[in-house]
């Protein structure tokens, strides 16, 4: 009787296929298969019959029979996929709706159908010993060889001072034969004992408590928080000392890991060697090995990007996600997920303490403390004495720049004064580019996107308007394309590199170093130019959200955020609460050493909440308002949200998918459909877009209501090759 077993393909299939099991293989759940598929040999992974929790996940084929199943063609080498792994995999599919094999995918990334290249050497075969000693050449490379350590052709010939062609033959006629070198394990342990900080009473005690957590292998959600430069790191540090110092691995999820370099010298500076470090860009050699060690518990510490939750940890003992109020934590393409939320839920099929770090935390982990759910650990005041910044609003109505200028005679004074004091100022824009629009003043035509509902942004050094949605590019016209007017298209409004421009002109002498994106392409850079601020090489930095990460810069002490009402505009469920975060976190840049911090803020409103909690630095009343003002409408986090994102390459087809989607709507008790509605960016990527917005009260799941309303459309709408439904299960944007 041929057995079958369940193969799950990293490939958007409703769930795993059936193949036959060859006797002599007796694959278990977790190994790595190659498979054939459409007569392709494909990896896999075995996978386990319980199949998917609760019921969440779409209906999967009717079983095949036996005879038309395909045998599993081999096992891959190498360790197999962990069950926690495997039910993580099945737990992150069925909470957003996504085929279980796009998110296995995601744990595969370092896998290929071609077999590893374990590096070989030569050693003694033992045997014609006697006739191998016929030549003194044979007989050194044997000599070299008695200490049994296999060594490549090349090395070997060099010790042994013979020719490659001697040591082939010698190959040939059985004197040697190959066997696999070690490799000496990638990452070094971490030295707990290297160089502990000297913790000050109250860190200490917030440390104390989390390692007891981490020797208590228990689930146990935590939110640490404290003011920007309290010692949260520092503090979270030592739990990873107690997670190693009892045989664990950590995994530390950064929002932004190519913007880590000070994080890393920090680890290393305490532990004596850096961790293993996971993101999308790593080679794939550098891949593999991580990979492996990860999977043979010789990776002790993990940090990276979201992906890293797909590793496949044997023995996971904490999970710290530091910066946890980043939206940079949800992955909006591919499968959507929060890695923030996904992290606790990794952390609980470890058994292992969550612990979800910020300054600023967002108000769902806020509401989970309150309800019992999350522990709370606070560290009171900044370490070593130094003291917050005082933030302060600079009223544009009153102190307005010089005409078509873009910085305040008040804010140019402090940065003025805090150069001459020989401290580091910064200027804070969240725009890339020169000018995020372009007008004719002629006719009043403003160029945009021609595949997206979208204004062109001016890129004044490359001499180009692009698209920041898709990524258009084109050179700036000389002409207006719409009146034809010469030279009447003028920049509205300021990016970074505007604002660098009128910097220039203002403090000429100043040594003025730009961060964005697209200035600092790669962590090699950003870690420069890191350097050059620590090392006062900088006396201005102007950048856009990239200087808001948790830099530590102890001579900088003037903070200006050039527009603070920046990020309200849009109507966003989470635009005031958003900008509260990133602009306290910028604030919190400034002061962190011995010399008091400054920190204005440019706003037309400085009567806004968000302004006065910043001024106030009372973070705690802002969000206490934040959730009176979500509580009434079961908006999150006191109800439940999912996206519906229709898309077609026509908006008639869009129009059509959408109202059938609206037709068929759910109904019933604490369940409401707003839309359809075309979507902010109405048009992406030449793709017409609607959405349809799922609210439910809390306690009640979205999964099985989406399930069921995707599953009546299909039924009843027949619809058009090119219309895609994307879920979005607790979204954070709305465009
Ligand atoms: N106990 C300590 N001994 C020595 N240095 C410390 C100690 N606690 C904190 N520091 C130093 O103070 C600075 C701020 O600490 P840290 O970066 O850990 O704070 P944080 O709360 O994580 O800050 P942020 O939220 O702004 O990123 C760092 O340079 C850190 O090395
Ligand atoms: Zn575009």
């Amino acid at each position: 009787m041929p057995v079958r077993v369940p193969v799950l393909l990293p490939y958007p299939f409703a769930g795993p296929f059936d193949y036959l099991c060859p006797p002599e293989l007796d694959l278990q759940p977790g190994d790595i298969v190659l498979v054939p598929l459409n007569r392709r040999a494909e990896l896999g992974v075995v996978w386990d019959e319980s199949g998917l929790p609760d019921g969440l996940a779409s209906a999967s084929a009717p079983p095949v029979p036996a005879h038309k199943l395909k045998p599993v063609t081999a096992r891959m080498d190498g360790p197999p996929i962990p069950r926690t792994l495997r039910r993580f995999v099945d737990w992150v599919a069925a909470y957003t709706l996504s085929p279980p094999g796009l998110v296995l995918a995601m744990a595969m990334r370092a896998h290929s159908v071609k077999p590893e290249t374990v590096p070989v050497g030569w050693v003694r075969s033992g045997s014609n010993e006697a006739v191998a000693r016929d030549t003194p050449a044979r007989g050194r490379v044997l000599a070299v060889l008695a200490d049994g350590r296999p060594r490549p052709t090349a090395a070997l010939a060099r010790e042994a001072e013979v020719s490659a062609g001697v040591i082939r033959s010698m190959g040939a006629l059985g004197l040697l034969r190959e066997a696999p070198i070690d490799q000496p394990a990638p990452f070094a342990l971490p030295d707990i004992d290297h160089q502990a900080a000297d913790l000050s009473p109250n860190q200490a005690s917030v440390a104390d408590t989390l390692g007891e957590m981490v020797r208590a292998r228990r689930f146990q959600p935590v939110l640490l928080d404290g003011v920007t430069g309290s010692g949260k790191t520092e503090t979270y540090l030592e739990a990873i000392a107690a997670c190693i110092a009892d045989g664990r691995q950590a995994l530390v999820l950064l929002p932004e890991i190519a913007l880590s370099s000070q994080w890393l010298q920090r680890f290393a500076r305490r532990f004596g060697t850096e961790p293993a470090i996971w993101h999308s860009e790593l080679g794939s050699a550098r891949r593999r090995v991580t990979w492996r060690a990860v999977s043979n518990g010789e990776a002790p510490v993990v940090v990276g990007a979201r992906s890293a939750l797909f590793l496949p940890f044997p023995d996971l003992g904490l999970v710290i996600v530091d910066e946890e109020h980043e939206t940079a934590f949800k992955q909006e393409d591919g499968v959507t997920y929060h890695a923030r939320d996904m992290a606790v839920v990794r952390a609980r099929l470890a058994n292992a303490p969550a612990v979800l770090v910020s300054a600023t935390p967002s108000l769902e982990t806020l509401h989970n403390v309150e309800q019992g759910r999350y522990r709370h650990l606070t560290l009171l005041s900044r370490h070593g004495g130094a003291r917050l910044p005082s933030v302060s609003a600079i009223d544009m109505r009153e102190f307005p720049p010089e005409r078509g200028r873009f910085l305040s005679p008040r804010l140019i004074q402090a940065a003025a004064d805090t150069m001459r004091a020989g401290e580091q100022a910064m200027l804070f824009l969240n725009r890339r580019g020169y000018a995020p629009l372009t007008l004719c003043r002629t006719c009043g035509h403003r160029i945009s996107c021609p595949n997206c509902t979208a204004w062109l942004v001016e890129h004044r050094a490359r001499k180009q308007l692009c698209c920041h949605h898709c990524g258009h590019t084109e050179a700036v016209p000389v002409h207006c394309p719409e009146c034809q007017a010469e030279n009447s298209l003028t920049p509205i409004g300021p990016g970074v590199e505007r604002i660098t421009e009128e910097a220039r002109e203002t403090f000429p002498d100043a040594r003025i170093l730009v961060m964005a994106s697209d200035t600092l392409p790669g962590p090699k850079s950003a870690a420069e130019a890191v350097r050059r601020i620590a090392d006062r090489e900088v006396d201005l930095v102007i950048g856009t959200q990239i200087v808001a990460k948790g830099w530590h810069f102890p001579g900088l002490t003037l903070v200006g955020v050039v527009d603070a009402d920046l990020g309200l505009g849009g109507g966003d469920l989470r635009a005031a609460e958003r900008t509260v975060q990133l602009l306290h976190q910028v604030a919190g840049r400034a002061g962190r050493a011995q010399a008091p911090g400054q920190v204005l803020l440019q706003t037309y409103t400085p009567e806004h909440p968000v302004m006065q909690a910043l001024v106030a630095n009372d973070f705690g009343r802002f969000m206490q308002r934040e959730a009176a003002e979500r509580r009434p409408g079961h908006w999150p986090p006191y109800g439940r949200l999912a996206a519906l994102i229709v898309s077609a390459d026509s908006a008639t087809d869009a129009d059509h998918a959408a109202n059938a989607l609206g037709r068929c709507a759910p109904r019933g008790d604490g369940i409401e459909v707003l839309g359809p509605a075309p979507a902010p960016l109405a048009i992406l990527r030449g793709r017409h877009r609607r959405r349809l917005l799922l609210r439910t009260r809390r306690d009640t799941a979205v999964q099985p209501i989406l399930v069921h309303w995707l599953h009546q459309w299909r039924q009843t709408t027949p619809s058009p090759r090119s219309v895609i439904v994307d879920v979005d299960v607790d979204p954070i944007s709305f465009l």
